[in-house]
Parts: C-alpha cells; structure tokens; sequence
C-alpha cells in the first residue's frame, strides 16, 4: 500500500499556528486515533483535542480538517492538523504520527509529486508551483500563479488535440489507401501551418527566467564619475565604497535588488580608461568591457559622445556639474535628483523585456520542449508521404507528453521536486 506522509507544511517554528499536513489511505485513520472522536465533517475546520493515543495524553487543542480523496490538492485522502506553533507542539505532534503504522516522514516536494502522479496537476503546474513558493517580486508571483492556474497547460491540451486529429486523418489514408473511395492523400498542410504559427508566438515571447534571474544593469564610465555613489543610492545601502580616488571600485560589485516589483541585478564596475598602469585595475577594467557587453541595460556615465550603443546616458553628480542637452537623464546621487526618474525609466524596460502580466512566458525547459514540437510539425508539412507525416506527428505529440510530464521523466521530477520544500 501506498505510504501515508506528513510534514510540517507551514513556516519553520515558533510561529502563530503550525500546520501538520497527512496524505495518503491512512489519513481518516490518523484523525480518528489522534482525535478518539468519529471524522469531522469533509472539508469543516473542526476544533478537537488532539491526543497521543500511546498514553491518552493531550497533544494540543487543534483545528481539524478532512478531505477525502480524490477531490483533493493531493488526489489522496488528506487530513490537516492546525496547531499552534510552538516547537515543542510541532515536534510532539510530528513525533506522534511517526509512531502511526504505515506513516513515515514526506520528502521534499512529495505532496505536490503526489498530485503529479495523481493527475491533479500537470508538470507545467508544478514548475510553477515551485516558482510561486520562490517568487520574491510582484512579476514572479503573477507569472508563477498564471502558470500554475494553466496558461500553458490549457494551450498544450488543445496543441495535442489538434494533433491527434490530424493523426487520425493521417491514419485513415494509411488505413484505407488500397481502397477506390478514399483519395490519394489528406491535406494537412493549412492545420500544421496554424499550429506552426502559434507555437512560433511562444516561442519568440520574453522567457520566464528573466523574471527569476532579473535585469542586467550595468554601471559604467571613466573612473571617478559617481558610478559607486549611484550604485549604493539605488540599492539604498552603502554596498560599494565611495571615494575622491580615482579607480576605487577595481573588481566587479553585483547586488540583487527589487525595484517596481521587478528583479535587477545591478552590476559596479572598474572605471573604464587606457592608462591606469596598475595591474590589478587593468583586469577589472577588461572585466568591465566584458559586462557591458553582456549587460540588458547599460547606464553610462560618462562622455555622452563615449557611451556605448543603446546605453542610457546619465548626466552624473548634477549638483556640481552642469551637462550639455546630449544625455537622457541628469542625476544626481548626493541631492537625489533624477533617480526617482531612472528608477521609472529601469522599471519600464524590465516591463518591456520581460513576460507581459497577461501572456505567459516559457523556461528554457519548456521552450526546448515546444521548439522540438515545432520542428516536428514543420517537417510534417513539408513531407508528402503520409507515412513520415504520421511519424513526424508522432514526435511532435511525443515532446509535448514530455512537457506536462505524461512521458515521466524520472530525472527531471527528482531535480524539481528536490528542489521543493518539506511540506510542499
Ligand atoms: N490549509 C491549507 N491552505 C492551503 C493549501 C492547503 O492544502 N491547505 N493549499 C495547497 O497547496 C493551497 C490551496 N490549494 C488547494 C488546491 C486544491 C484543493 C482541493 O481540495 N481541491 C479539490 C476540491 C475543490 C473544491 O471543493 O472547490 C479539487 O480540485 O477537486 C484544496 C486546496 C493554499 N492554501
């Protein structure tokens, strides 16, 4: 039989209350021993003692709740302890059910691989549950939840529907070709077009892993042009040293930061110049070059007739110098001026080059996936032979059953769910 798991599914004690989540055919059971009373009413919160069946002592006074499967988040029959949640109640109470026959400790992530092998949820949605518990910014959580609620499953479901369609016509040719009333083929080249077409729209969206990994920004210009200075005062932190010396900062300073509900990642570097004969500066110098090129934005502060291409040109320490009309933003980090102005203008092109809020964007797994579906479905239509058109279909429907998980890849659960916490 099955294992029954649990786990502590709320946040590390102390807290206000701890919840004790239990999956699988023993939770009724569990209920009814720790509790001695006949199961609360599906789905009610019901306050009972509970008691440690071994001695009849009382554990806690908890909220109860009784889901019985399948119509649950896990497909099992669940059952979920309220408790309050001080450590000693938690560790009581998680000591007691481990004592319970046929219950053991969940592993990380093992609720939700429940629902997977259940048919609750999909992989894309579990992917994404995984990402709304790590979503840190307002995007995150949106695209995570848009996921979650089956953006992209929903469009998979109708893909495969359509193949399956196309298959059977295929099929039918292969079936029946000897025979005088079916023609010599089917024309599915109109059908794979659209299908073609829409994926392609996927495809050529912003990618999810913007959202997580954030927008590039670097920081660059000669040295001693207030690089560090703004830095810090878009961080709201003295994390780079600020001083009068020219090639202070000599080794790149990255520092995550949220702005607008968007994730950055701002990038200080060594100010850039020919001659500065030391050394150790003249790497961070090279390293400088390289982030620029690699950067999504790049603000330059420095020469406006110097900045490199696309770069935003900031007219720096606006309090003590007075800037020609050739840059885009006058700032100055000591007064503040202008960087409420460049806060905006950073959060609008991470809005720009990140998943719009109401169009879901793919991961790479994902966009490997439907690309590997897309050439299958282009090589379908430019076969004649119905019998390769089967085949390259069959490919096609093959990736997206590796997209939602029906074609388990073992693996790759154990890298998502490993990932998940206890509880979850
Ligand atoms: N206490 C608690 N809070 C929680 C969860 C939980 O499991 N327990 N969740 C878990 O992560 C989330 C809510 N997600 C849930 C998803 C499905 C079902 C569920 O029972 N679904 C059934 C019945 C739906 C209905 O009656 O409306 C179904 O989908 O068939 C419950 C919670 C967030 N908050």
């Amino acid at each position: 039989m099955t294992p029954t798991i649990f786990a502590l599914s709320s946040g590390m004690p102390p807290a206000g209350i701890g919840v004790v989540r239990i999956s699988g055919p023993q939770a009724g059971d569990v209920i009814a021993a720790l509790t001695a009373r006949p199961l609360p009413q599906p789905r009610r919160a019901t306050l009972r003692p509970l008691i440690d069946p071994r001695d009849g002592r009382l554990l806690d006074e908890a909220l109860v709740l009784w889901f019985p499967g399948p119509a649950t988040a896990t497909g099992e029959d669940l059952a979920e302890f309220h408790v309050h949640g001080g450590r000693a109640v938690i560790a009581a109470v998680l000591d007691c059910l481990a004592r319970q026959p046929g219950l053991r400790a969940a592993e990380a992530g093992e609720f939700t691989r429940r629902a997977l092998l259940n048919g609750r949820i999909d992989l894309i949605e579990a992917e994404a549950l995984g990402d709304l518990l790590g979503a840190e910014t307002e995007a995150q959580r949106r695209h995570a939840l848009m996921m979650h609620d089956g953006a992209l499953s929903r469009a998979v479901e109708r893909w495969q529907a359509t193949l399956l369609a196309l298959s059977a016509r295929l099929e039918a040719v292969l079936d029946f070709s000897d025979e005088d009333d079916v023609g010599d083929g089917v024309d599915i080249g109109g059908d794979l077009r659209v299908l073609r077409t829409e994926l392609d729209t996927w495809l050529n969206r912003p990618r999810a892993e913007r959202l997580k990994d954030g927008l590039r920004v670097v920081l660059a210009g000669p040295p001693n042009a207030g690089k560090s200075s703004l830095f810090n005062a878009l961080l709201g932190r003295d994390a780079a040293i600020v001083s009068d010396i020219a090639g202070t900062t000599r080794d790149m300073i990255e520092a995550p930061v949220q702005l607008g509900g968007h994730a950055f990642v701002l990038i200080d570097v060594a100010g850039l110049r020919d001659d500065s004969g030391d050394v150790i500066e003249a790497i961070g110098i090279d390293r400088a070059r390289r982030a620029v090129a690699a950067a999504d934005v790049v603000l330059w502060l420095g020469d406006p007739g110097e900045a490199p291409e696309g770069a935003l040109r900031i007219g720096a320490q606006s309090d003590r110098i007075s800037h020609g009309s050739d840059i885009d933003l006058r700032l100055s980090a000591h007064t503040g001026e202008g960087l409420e102005e460049l806060i905006a203008w950073l959060v609008a092109r991470a809005a720009e080059l990140s998943p719009r809020a109401d169009e879901a964007g793919l991961n790479a797994r994902q966009a490997v996936l439907i690309s590997e579906a897309r050439d299958a479905i282009a090589l379908a239509g430019s076969e004649s032979d119905p019998l390769l058109q089967a085949e390259s279909l069959r490919a096609s429907r093959q990736a997206f059953d590796a997209l939602t998980g029906r074609a388990g890849a073992e693996a790759m659960l154990d890298a998502l769910f490993g990932a998940f916490c206890i509880g979850k």
